[in-house]
């Protein structure tokens, strides 16, 4: 599979989907899972498909404060109330022809009744009531297990457990559960041009602004990561930086150095010491890449520039550390809408503009260019909340013609 470490930039490039897949398809997820408490497992992986014993709600029990009856009573006379169930403090004896109980939402139906008439369908005369709309039979009554069934498989393993699964789980009562040990994921950023924040610039230098929005990606993606800093361009002193990461970590990613130029040395050293899987994506930006193996850590070398450094991590180190981290893949979330802005475009790599949705005028969604597309302007990315996606062969998009948009969502936005 070991391709040369840079594509032909007259578009023999590999595509960014038989990339993906040929990712995915090779990493094996790591292994190991352990036991954490209910609220520990959010925005964790599921090591296992989770079952319930019991049904959820356990009792048939009403949807409305009024009145439990018997259905067969259907004969609108007066019928009498006999007791009360509230939430939490069921009613204990039978209906019997003619009687009712005044129920509350919550409470379980109490024997006898099958059917609930909500007050405001109901006169009250001290302990008698008469409805003004006799209910069907089953009226609002929540059945037992319509939510849950006991012996159903409530979660699939490989989940990433959201804030609704916490609640379905805690529902059935379950307090702890196995979720996959979290990947950890070692970066750093490559350039003798970079400076940490908050230091002074030298003539030529630049603040180090990959290592941070990295940092960000990484972490709302959950995983655990190491900052390896910011490291020169020295091929011994990147080999170590590489070396460490590789042991203390399931997978590495590095701005910076995998293109073509005299201190880009990522891709030689990989092929020196680790195993290249691919060189060059037809994707924009971010068509220099550098990804393979070193020692027993997946290997991901983004470019430099910022906003492909973003665009790679989304499109391409994504799919691949969830896969590492043992998650389901999940389908890009792309819709087709009008863009209100022309998009230049020269036919060769798949791009990835930077937009943002916008109310048109007939309320449906449509798309607009933040504007300056330079894979050097990272504002483009924060005033974005979308990628429009113009396939690899096609040219300049005119205004009022349909495009392709993938919303962003975590790692990009909360
Ligand atoms: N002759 C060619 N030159 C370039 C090609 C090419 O095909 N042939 N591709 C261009 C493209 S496209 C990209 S993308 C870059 C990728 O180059 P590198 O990965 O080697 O990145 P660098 O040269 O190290 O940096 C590029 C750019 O980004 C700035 N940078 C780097 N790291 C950071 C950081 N941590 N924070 C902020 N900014 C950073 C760096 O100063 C450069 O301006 O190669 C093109 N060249
Ligand atoms: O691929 Mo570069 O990322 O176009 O600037």
């Amino acid at each position: 599979m070991t391709q040369p470490a840079h594509g032909n930039p007259h578009g023999s490039d590999r595509s960014l989907s038989a990339a993906v897949r040929d990712l995915v398809t090779t990493i094996e997820p790591i292994s190991g899972y352990h036991r954490v408490a209910l609220h520990a497992a959010l925005g964790q992986i599921l090591a296992e498909p989770l079952r319930t014993a019991v049904s959820v709600p356990a009792h048939d029990n009403s949807a409305v404060d009024g009145y439990a009856l018997r259905h067969a009573d259907d004969d609108f006379a007066q019928l009498r109330i006999v007791g009360t169930a509230a939430a939490g403090h069921p009613y204990s004896g039978t209906l019997g022809a003619g009687e009712c109980v005044r129920i509350m939402t919550g409470a379980v139906v109490p024997a006898g009744a099958d059917a609930v008439v909500m007050q405001e369908r109901v006169r009250r005369d001290g302990d008698h009531i008469t409805t003004t709309q006799w209910p069907v039979a089953g009226n609002s009554i929540r059945r037992a297990g319509e939510d849950l069934q006991a012996g159903d498989c409530i979660l699939e393993a490989e989940r990433r457990l959201t804030a609704a699964d916490l609640g379905v789980i805690a529902s059935t009562g379950q307090a702890e559960l196995n979720v996959k040990r979290p990947l950890r994921v070692a970066f750093f950023s490559t350039g003798d041009e970079l400076r940490g924040v908050g230091e002074p610039l030298g003539p030529g230098e630049i603040h180090d602004s990959n290592r941070y929005s990295l940092y960000g990606m990484l972490t709302q993606l959950g995983v655990e990561v190491m900052d390896l800093g910011t490291i020169r361009d020295d091929p011994e002193t990147l080999a170590g930086a590489l070396r460490q990461g590789a042991r203390d970590a399931d997978a590495i990613v590095t701005s910076g150095g995998v293109s073509v130029g005299d201190t880009d040395h990522l891709p030689s050293l990989l092929g020196e010491y680790g195993e290249l899987l691919f060189g060059s994506i037809a994707m924009k930006p971010g068509r220099p890449v550098t990804v393979g193996r070193f020692d027993a850590a997946w290997y991901f070398g983004l470019p430099g520039n910022p906003v492909s450094v973003m665009t790679t991590f989304t499109q391409l180190v994504t799919p691949a550390l969830r896969r590492l981290a043992g998650e389901a893949q999940r389908p890009a979330r792309r819709m087709r809408v009008t863009t209100q802005s022309p998009l230049g475009k020269t036919p060769g790599r798949q791009d990835f503009q930077r937009g943002r949705l916008v109310e048109g005028g007939d309320g449906q969604l449509e798309v607009v260019s933040v504007g300056h597309q330079g894979s050097g302007v990272l504002r483009s990315m924060s005033e974005a909340d979308c990628f429009i996606v113009l396939p690899a062969e096609r040219g300049s998009v005119e205004q009022g013609e349909i495009v392709e948009v993938e919303p962003f969502a975590a790692p990009l936005l909360v």
